[in-house]
Formats: structure tokens, sequence, C-alpha cells
């Protein structure tokens, strides 16, 4: 393939357009060919380390390396591993076992690539916000580090999303894509919808994002959006409708409106006749969108999930040329 455009330390954010061009291409290119390179991994090891449940994210990082002669191990951190200590200089005296900065050297001398999912607590807002426990991994492991989802964003969902989005736009005019809140019984992290926005707006799209009051997101990754506080009016012509709760920012991590109209169905899609219907998954069906929506030909929550695959393919296959 052709010689990478802008390099890549570790993968934890957007970057830029051309780079976010360059990764769209790339995996578009591994899912008309997911054998394309099927050498470029030879005798190289991921290590995908889960702190946090996943389905997605963890089959479909594994699958990518292997597509690429990779070796993908699978360590579920938070069930089989030791407890670990974070906090530098602690006296190791209570629950924790092993510091991070022991596990991650260790993680980082058995493997050339790194994967990292680490959600946030959603009650210590300036540890989450500066990503603590995910940027501790960054810190000690030495090696380039995916992020598989960290406190703040989620950058390979928001590549396959960017994806999907490209496969299923061949308008003239930029697509207008509206990020809606919808109704859950949990505090939900910030990180999907924080990385859809920053994506969004980085690949150059037209982003309106609507909300109950009080579920304002982190500004630095809204800057450039449109805030609408009406939702009807928000998904006006929306072409692509993303659908997503999250907690309280302000009020951290607290849940400030349970409001079910805010739930999209068929009925809120009235003027916006071809929008198409998107969620990262795992979705709590007629809470946050409705079955009509979800089993209806709205629906690209499929193609997302499927795209995770050559997204992280992209990325991995991008990291192996810096190696
Ligand atoms: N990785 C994709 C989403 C992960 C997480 N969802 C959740 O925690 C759902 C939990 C539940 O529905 O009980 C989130 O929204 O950030
Ligand atoms: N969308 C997503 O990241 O799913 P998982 O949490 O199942 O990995």
């Amino acid at each position: 393939m052709a010689n990478i455009i802008q390099p890549l330390q570790h993968f934890t954010k957007f970057e830029s357009l051309n780079l976010g061009n360059e990764l769209i291409e790339k995996a578009l290119l591994y899912k008309s060919n997911p054998a394309l390179d099927k050498a470029k991994g030879a005798g190289k090891r991921i290590g995908c380390i889960f702190l946090n449940p996943s389905l997605r994210t963890r089959i479909s990082t594994q699958l990518a390396a292997m597509n690429l002669g990779m070796e993908p191990i699978v360590l579920n951190m938070d069930k089989e591993g030791w407890a670990l200590e974070m906090q530098d200089g602690a006296v190791m005296n209570r629950g924790t076992v092993e510091h991070i900065k022991d596990a991650a050297a260790v993680l980082g001398s058995y493997f050339d690539i790194l994967a990292i999912r680490a959600f946030p607590s959603l009650t210590n807002k300036e540890e989450d916000t500066s990503d603590f426990v995910f940027s501790q991994f960054v810190k000690y492991s030495g090696v380039p580090v995916v992020s598989l989802e960290s406190a703040t964003r989620h950058p390979l969902q928001s590549l396959a999303d960017q994806i999907t989005i490209r496969e299923n736009w061949s308008g003239k005019k930029k697509p207008k894509v509206v990020l809606t809140w919808g109704p859950h019984i949990k505090s939900i992290p910030h990180a999907v919808a924080n990385s859809f926005a920053e994506w969004t707006i980085g690949m150059d799209h037209e982003l309106t994002i609507t909300h109950p009051a009080g579920y304002e997101l982190d500004e630095q990754f809204t800057n450039g959006a449109t805030i609408e506080y009406n939702q009807s009016k928000a998904l006006e012509d929306a072409d692509f409708v993303y659908v997503k709760n999250w907690s309280s920012f302000n009020d951290y991590g607290k849940i400030i409106c349970t409001d079910a109209s805010w739930m999209l169905t068929d009925k809120h899609l009235q003027h916006a006749e071809n929008a198409k219907v998107m969620h990262c998954l795992p979705v709590r069906r007629n809470l946050e969108l409705s079955d009509e929506i979800l089993d209806g030909k709205r629906s690209l929550v499929q193609m997302q999930a499927k795209n995770r695959i050559f997204a992280a393919q992209a990325v991995i296959s991008h990291l192996l040329e810096q190696l």
C-alpha cells in the first residue's frame, strides 16, 4: 500500500482532516479486500487490554489484527488481572496489588502495540477529563497505544462512524449530521458523544447537537457545532441522526433528565424523510431508540459495527508501518 502521509505515535483522538481521509480510504480498501496486507503484521503481537466490558471492540480489533497477520492477545484486566494501583507514590497496604507503572511496562515488553479500554469513573471529573488511567498506560508502556475507548474519547468507533457516513453519502452538499441525546437509566460516559462530535466537525460535516438543558458536552469537543435545545427543530432535514445517551458533564456524571419523549422514533423524523440513523451499540431498545427504527431501512447500526473491523485494520496497519 501507499506510504503513509501523516505519521502517528498513538491512536487516541482525531488528528487532522488529511489523516482522517487517509484512514477512511485505507479502511474502505480493506473492506473490499480484507486479506490485502495479510503478511504485514507477521511476527508482531497486539495486546488488547480491557478494564471494562466489550463485544464489538474486543472482537473487531482481534479480527483486524488477524487480517494483517498479527497475533492478538486479550486480557480482561478488570476480571483476570491483579487489582491495579494508579496513584504515584502510594503505600500499597490496602486492596491494590500491582502498580500501573509495573504492569504497563511489562505489557509494553510483551507487545509491539497495546490497545486499552479504560472508561471514566464518572465521579472524579478531574481524573476523567485528563484521561488519567489511559494516560498511565501510554506513559509507562513505551509502545504505540490504541484507544479502545478512554474516559474522554472512542476514536475507533468514530472512525467507523465516519466510514459509514462516507459510504452512505453521495450528495454534493455537506451532509447535515445531528447528534441527539436519548434517555437512559444509567450514568453513561461522554466518550462516544465527544468523539463523534470531534470527528464529525474535523471531517468538515455540518453538525447540530441537541439535548435537554444541562447536558452540554465539554466545549473542547463541540466547538464548531450548532447547539439546538429543540429536538424537533434540530432534526429538520437531517441526513444522519446519531443517537446517544450521556450523563451531565457540568453536574458531573448525574442523570438530570429522564423525559421519554427524547427517544427517537419514526415520528421524530417526519421532517427528515431520508435521514439515516446511527448508534454505536449496545443500544437499550425502546428506551434510547425504537424497534421500528432499529429494525427498519433507516438504520445503519449493523454497518457501523461491521466497519469497526476495517477502522481498526486501517489504524493498526498505519501503526505497523512505523514500527
Ligand atoms: N462502547 C460503546 C458504548 C459503551 C458505553 N455504554 C454503556 O456503558 C451501556 C451500559 C448499559 O446500557 O447498561 C457508553 O455509552 O459509553
Ligand atoms: N460500540 C462499542 O464500542 O461496543 P463495545 O462496547 O461492545 O465494544
